[in-house]
């Protein structure tokens, strides 16, 4: 790289000064939604060669004119750059310069060919144009009265969010997150930030509590106010509820807020937020509840609101519905499951008879077992039996992945549990509750694992009185991404009626996925047949020369040559399940490099970057939230069909469904060549692979590798040192969240 006119290597080489240049954004290197982060490639005036500068930037184009100060220092390896400590944007003032700026991607309804044709037409007078006479974007050939309002409400956008940015520069805070705030609080946004900064925390996803307390400071709210100290204490629960807990213990409260709210001049005393969430305990703030269990000392346990009675009514409901047993005469009951068998010629071991008995009369259930001992087999028959009795049922699953697959293999029509209950994205709420409970006088949900407390709540609520629920689910796998731990509650509290099938069938035992299976739930080291030219088993293991680069290199040969040779589609067959997202074996680096492998770039193939991540037509994506509006829910795995720039949007085929994503909402969904064993719940996949190197230590655990071994259907390769494998064998630490369902089942209702 060759160092600008302006800079001599002795300037480059001495202590930082701060000068300032302008100049003209050519295009961004990268640039992190998330943090601002950015490398730009700038034009300057009397400069032939690109300057590079490196900075925090919000909404960042190219073809932006910006006056940049900061100072230059010498990259080892890229040579001299600009670092960015202030900026501001100014007008273009050169047609191609304000054909760029327009055509950057920062209107949306304006792309680089509406850009062209806008400045040929008003030329150096484009931006007084659309500032002050936007209606007169008409006289351009091609632009339509529905496009100048679109135009006109996205310029207005940008120019409030500058406004907001400039607000929140001024307090020393990255820009980064402008965008969000003027989404949320549109017009309002000074004056909420001003007024309570911590609210931004709650608010806004990706602005956590320390983005708010720095900006809080910087208004100059004191270390030690009451106001701080109570957004510390609900920040530090929903962190707990991001673990999974439903409550803390108060000591173990007080340590995590002692932990986020020191800061170089401050350090929070013990009994000042004892004190504090006493308080607000008395507000009802957060809910304390005093427990003196197996003689102990009395304790304290602190819940969010929302938690406490949601995990208590959930209690009350299921001990409510287990008082009220429905009355049937057993005998005819067996007679017509003994029919059953005779005509389908099929015979139930004793654990499903008494799976299809219970069924019969309790009005809530658990059927659980690992893989292959029959859980989908009793199910049926349990439909079958509910049909006999003139019941009418619904089936449903946490995940659409999960509904679509109970439904294959139940041929019953079953549905994401949010569709049947009826969500609505206008309240956030469901239609479906206690009031307008389902119609149904028999539901089955299926992969209750997944169920977390709040789901469960809204289920069991809209289960109208009399009639009959089955939560179906393993319990030895990952417990659920939300907080709680219902299906072990449930089973734990040993007031639920529990079905445990454990005898593996016959052609389930054919498969060694489901034998290793059962070898890991056990603690045992799984049996693997090494990788060979010739497998025998549908189980195997690859060394993958122990170090992760070489794992990379294992697994590529897997997909482009070895799984081929057997007969599978590496395109669409084969899924990557890694324990987590860093580290070379992780899903970060190993949807790069699949991405370079399975879906090549290419002229024909149009492609953007958005977060450093490149996303291609071609590319195998998944969702990563709910997202209501365009009924695409966490999970959802899809396959980008087409990029308009000009329009500014992307479109998914989900399974022969195409749904579009403006240029916004692009962080909803990232590459899925390799996804995380936590997002592959509830899915299965014809062929597994799952990479576990020491590197992923702090992850690696028995459910976590249970879980992702019987994602296979067909076959399972993991590729890794048998170090990392015993580790995750011996590692049972997953289920271990504070939750109090189990023990509030077995109070009196
Ligand atoms: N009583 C039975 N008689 C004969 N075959 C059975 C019986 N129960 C289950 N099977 C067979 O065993 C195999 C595994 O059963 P099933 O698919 O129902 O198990 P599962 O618990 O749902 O497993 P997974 O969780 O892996 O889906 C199937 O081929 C099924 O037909």
């Amino acid at each position: 790289m060759s160092t600008p006119q302006s800079v001599t290597n002795q300037q480059v080489n001495a202590t930082p000064q701060y000068e300032t240049i302008t100049g003209v954004v050519e295009r961004l290197t990268f640039h992190s939604e998330e943090s601002g982060y950015t490398v730009a490639r700038l034009t300057r005036p009397r400069t032939t060669d690109l300057t590079t500068i490196v900075g925090n930037f919000a909404n960042i184009q190219p073809g932006q004119t910006l006056q940049l100060t900061g100072f230059w220092k010498d990259h080892p390896q890229y040579g001299p750059q600009f670092n960015v400590v202030n900026y501001k944007e100014t007008k273009p003032a050169t047609l191609t310069g304000i054909e760029k700026y327009l055509g950057s991607g920062l209107i949306k309804g304006v792309g680089p060919v509406t850009a062209r044709r806008i400045v040929a037409h008003f030329g150096l007078e484009t931006l007084d144009i659309i500032e002050n006479q936007i209606d007169r974007l008409i006289e351009v050939q091609g632009i339509a009265k529905k496009r100048i309002k679109l135009i006109k409400n996205a310029w207005e956008t940008q120019k409030a969010i500058k406004e907001v940015m400039v607000f929140l520069q001024s307090h020393g805070v990255s820009t980064t997150y402008a965008v969000k705030i003027y989404k949320q609080y549109q017009d309002n946004a000074i004056a909420t930030v001003t007024s309570n900064p911590y609210q931004l925390a709650t608010d806004i996803y990706g602005i956590g509590f320390l983005t708010a307390d720095k900006i809080a400071r910087n208004l100059g709210v004191a270390p030690d106010s009451e106001f701080r100290y109570s957004a510390g204490i609900i920040h530090a629960l929903s962190e707990a509820a991001e673990d999974g807990h439903c409550y803390l213990p108060q000591p173990e409260l007080i340590e995590n807020v002692i932990k986020l709210l020191t800061t170089d001049t401050h350090q929070p005393q013990e009994e000042a937020i004892a004190h504090i969430i006493k308080e607000m305990s008395a507000r009802e703030e957060l809910i304390r509840e005093s427990v003196r269990e197996n003689y102990s000392e009395k304790l304290l346990l602190c819940y969010k609101p929302t938690f406490f009675h949601t995990e208590m009514n959930l209690a009350q409901m299921i001990s409510r519905r287990l008082s009220q047993p429905s009355v049937q005469d057993m005998p005819r009951v067996r007679a017509w499951l003994e029919r059953f068998m005779a005509s389908r010629k099929i015979q139930l071991s004793p654990q499903q008879q008494q799976a299809v008995e219970t069924a019969a009369y309790s009005p809530i259930m658990v059927l659980t077992g690992g893989p292959g001992v029959g859980k989908t087999f009793t199910t049926h028959t349990i439909v079958s039996l509910w049909k006999a009795m003139g019941k009418s049922i619904a089936l449903a699953a946490p995940t659409g992945r999960a509904a679509q697959r109970l439904a294959e293999m139940t041929g019953l029509e079953a549905k994401t549990i949010h569709r049947l209950l009826e969500f609505d994205p206008k309240t956030m709420g469901f239609k479906r509750d206690h009031e307008n409970p389902l119609p149904h006088n028999a539901i089955i949900a299926d992969e209750a694992s997944m169920l977390d407390l709040f789901l469960a709540h809204s289920l069991v609520k809209a289960v109208a009185q009399g009639a009959q629920l089955l939560l179906v689910g393993d319990i030895d796998q990952l417990p659920s991404v939300g907080p709680g731990k219902v299906l072990a509650d449930l089973i734990n509290s040993l007031r639920v009626p529990v079905v445990r099938l454990t005898q593996v069938f016959r052609q389930a035992q054919q498969s060694a996925i489901v034998i290793a299976a059962h070898q890991i739930n056990q603690g045992d080291y799984p049996t693997l047949e090494p990788i060979s030219d010739n497998p025998v088993s549908d189980c195997l293991w690859h060394s993958g020369g122990y170090q992760p680069e070489h794992g990379v290199q294992a697994i590529c040969e897997l997909i482009t040559d070895f799984i081929p040779r057997l007969g599978f589609n590496p395109a669409c067959d084969v899924q990557v399940l890694c324990p987590m997202s860093r580290g070379l074996v992780g899903t970060r680096n190993l949807n790069a490099v699949l991405q370079g492998l399975l879906n090549p770039p290419s002229p024909d193939k149009p492609e953007i970057v958005r977060s450093g991540m490149t996303l291609r037509v071609g590319d195998r994506i998944i969702q990563q939230t709910n997202d209501y509006n365009r009924e695409v829910f966490n999970g959802d795995l899809g396959t980008i069909l087409s990029i308009d720039t000009e329009e500014q949007e992307l479109t998914v085929d989900y399974g022969g469904r195409d749904v579009v994503y403006d240029y916004a909402d692009l962080n909803e969904i990232t590459l899925a060549f390799a996804v995380s064993i936590h997002k592959s719940q509830g899915s299965e996949y014809p062929v597994v692979i799952l990479p576990f190197y020491m590197q992923h230590f702090i992850m690696l655990s028995r459910n976590l590798f249970y879980t992702g071994l019987t994602r296979a259907r067909k076959l399972a390769i993991v590729v890794g040192s048998k170090k990392a494998i015993s580790l995750a064998v011996g590692t049972t630490n997953d289920q271990q969240r504070y939750t109090r369902l189990w023990q509030r089942l077995l109070q009196p209702s």
